[in-house]
This record gives C-alpha cells, sequence and structure tokens, in this order.
C-alpha cells in the first residue's frame, strides 16, 4: 500500500483525488489537508506521496516543504515556469532519493492530445490553441495551453519552420490572445464545461483540428493514480505524466 497525502483536499480536484486514492486497492489515503492545516500532519501520518491540487501562489511551499523531508509529489497545481522549475530540479539535487512529477494535465487524453500536437506542428504553416474552462478557474491561460504551445513551438524551432503568418496592425487588447513562447493562445471561461482544448493547425488548403474534451474531474483520476504508483522509482524532476506511459 502506498500512503498518500493530499493537499488541497477540500478542493474540486482534492475531493475528487481523496476518492480515488480511497477506492483504489494500492493506495491508502493517510491526510487530507487544506488551507491553514500544518504540513507537519503528513510526517505524522507517515505519507509516502504527496499530491498537490492546491495554487499556483502556495504550490513552491508545499514542495520545497515535501522535497526536504523526503516525500514525494504529484503535482497538478498549474503556474510552472523555467524559473519555477529550476528551483525545483536546485532543491531535488539536495534530496536526491526524491521524486516531483510536475503534470500539466493528468487526463490521459489531454497528454495525447499534446503529443498529436507536437507530432503535427513540423507539417503546418500556421496553429493557434483555444482552451476552454469552468468560470472558476483562477489562472489563464491553462497550464495545458501553456504546455502544448511549448512543445509545439520546440518543434518548429527544431523545424526551423517560418514565422506564423498574421497580417494583424491594429487589434483590441487581448484580440489575439496570449502569446506563449510564439504561438496564440485563447482562453474561454463559461459555466458548464470542465477542461477543454483546441489545437488548430493550417496550411494551403486545408486545416487540423485536435480537441480534447474532460466532461468530469474522474477524467483525472488515472493519470493521478499512475503519478502516485510511478514517483517512487523516479527520483528528481519529471515533467509530464506522458513519462509514465508506455507511448511507444
Ligand atoms: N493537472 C491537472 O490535470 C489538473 C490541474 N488542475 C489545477 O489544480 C489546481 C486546483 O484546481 P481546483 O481543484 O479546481 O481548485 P480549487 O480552488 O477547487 O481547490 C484548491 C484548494 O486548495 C486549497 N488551498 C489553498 N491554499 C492551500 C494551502 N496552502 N494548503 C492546502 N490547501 C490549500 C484551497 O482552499 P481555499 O479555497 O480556501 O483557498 C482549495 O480548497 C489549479 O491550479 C488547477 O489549474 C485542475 C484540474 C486538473
Ligand atoms: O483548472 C482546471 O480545471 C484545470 N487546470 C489544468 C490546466 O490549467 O491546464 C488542467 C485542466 O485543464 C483543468
Amino acid at each position: 500500500m502506498i500512503k498518500v497525502g493530499v493537499l488541497g483536499a477540500k478542493g474540486k480536484m482534492g475531493a475528487q483525488t481523496c476518492l480515488a486514492v480511497e477506492e483504489a486497492a494500492d493506495t491508502e489515503l493517510v491526510a487530507r489537508l487544506d488551507q491553514g492545516d500544518e504540513l507537519d500532519e503528513l510526517t505524522r501520518a507517515g505519507a509516502e506521496v504527496v499530491v498537490d491540487f492546491t495554487r499556483p501562489e502556495v504550490v513552491m511551499d508545499n514542495l520545497a516543504w515535501c522535497i526536504a523531508h523526503g516525500i514525494h509529489a504529484v503535482v497538478g497545481t498549474t503556474g510552472f515556469d523555467e524559473e519555477r522549475l529550476a528551483t525545483l530540479r536546485t532543491q531535488l539535487e539536495a534530496n536526491p532519493g526524491t521524486g516531483v512529477l510536475i503534470a500539466p494535465n493528468f487526463s490521459i487524453g489531454a497528454v495525447l492530445m499534446m503529443q498529436f500536437a507536437a507530432q503535427a506542428a513540423r507539417y503546418y504553416e500556421s496553429v493557434e490553441i483555444i482552451e476552454l474552462h469552468h468560470p472558476d478557474k483562477v489562472d489563464a491561460p491553462s497550464g495545458t495551453a501553456r504546455r502544448t504551445a511549448e512543445l509545439v513551438a520546440a518543434v518548429r524551432r527544431e523545424a526551423e519552420a517560418g514565422p506564423i503568418p498574421d497580417a494583424t496592425t491594429t487589434a483590441l487588447e487581448g484580440a489575439r490572445g496570449a502569446d506563449v513562447d510564439g504561438i496564440r493562445v485563447h482562453g474561454v471561461r463559461l459555466r458548464g464545461l470542465v477542461a477543454h482544448q483546441e489545437v488548430l493547425f493550417g496550411d494551403e488548403g486545408e486545416t487540423l483540428t485536435i480537441r480534447h474534451d474532460s466532461m468530469h474531474r474522474t477524467s483525472f483520476m488515472a493519470g493521478v493514480l499512475l503519478g502516485v504508483r510511478s514517483i517512487g522509482t523516479a527520483p528528481g524532476l519529471t515533467v509530464g505524466l506522458e513519462h509514465f506511459m508506455d507511448l511507444s
């Protein structure tokens, strides 16, 4: 049995994670912590793996504490840039037995969508991303959209692709979305949605749209459990659930 603590346990994802950990045959929920609770409860409860679904502004402090105490972490919280990842790498070097997984999206379909987008990226002149989420989401663009843009941009750089065509010379602020690594990302917030994304590719005479929809938060749980089961044997920093999936 893997002993698991959940941070953000009263939140939408944390609550779903507690259920999944309780239901799985090989995991045991030993701590459920939320805003205001002491992290020491994790060591008292003997947590081996922590799952963090909190907020971008608190996740780095949570991870510093977990790494210092040798507790592996599986992280769904968004807000990670290169600077934050570099900080984690440094902290993990000082605690070499500990593993941290940063997963922008735990849904298997969303991971595949990102991989397919990276595969398609070298073949199209144009690409833009539309992410669509529930209106209670506090960050924009989504972590998934940022990661997708970074993956697509890396492939385009490697392929020495030219600039994405766009004749816009005047625009209202925000009309062309955010620029993430040179890729335009548009955000929609709509009651009734959960988590959705379209990656649009275009070239002369054709377009390709890759779309993924999470209709319920249960869609993330297989990936969360895969992370929990895998992180103990993956010391250091892992970015992206795809590293624990057999995609070959
Ligand atoms: N990687 C993935 O697959 C997914 C990632 N996410 C990401 O996960 C994060 C959480 O999403 P969601 O569950 O919808 O958000 P919620 O706001 O529903 O939940 C966050 C919870 O964390 C609590 N919290 C805040 N600070 C702390 C702290 N210091 N210690 C412990 N708990 C704390 C909040 O309390 P309070 O409300 O009082 O602040 C709240 O209960 C977001 O960054 C979201 O983007 C979401 C879905 C999937
Ligand atoms: O806040 C959410 O809901 C989600 N957050 C993650 C993100 O920002 O990409 C993952 C998923 O899109 C749901």
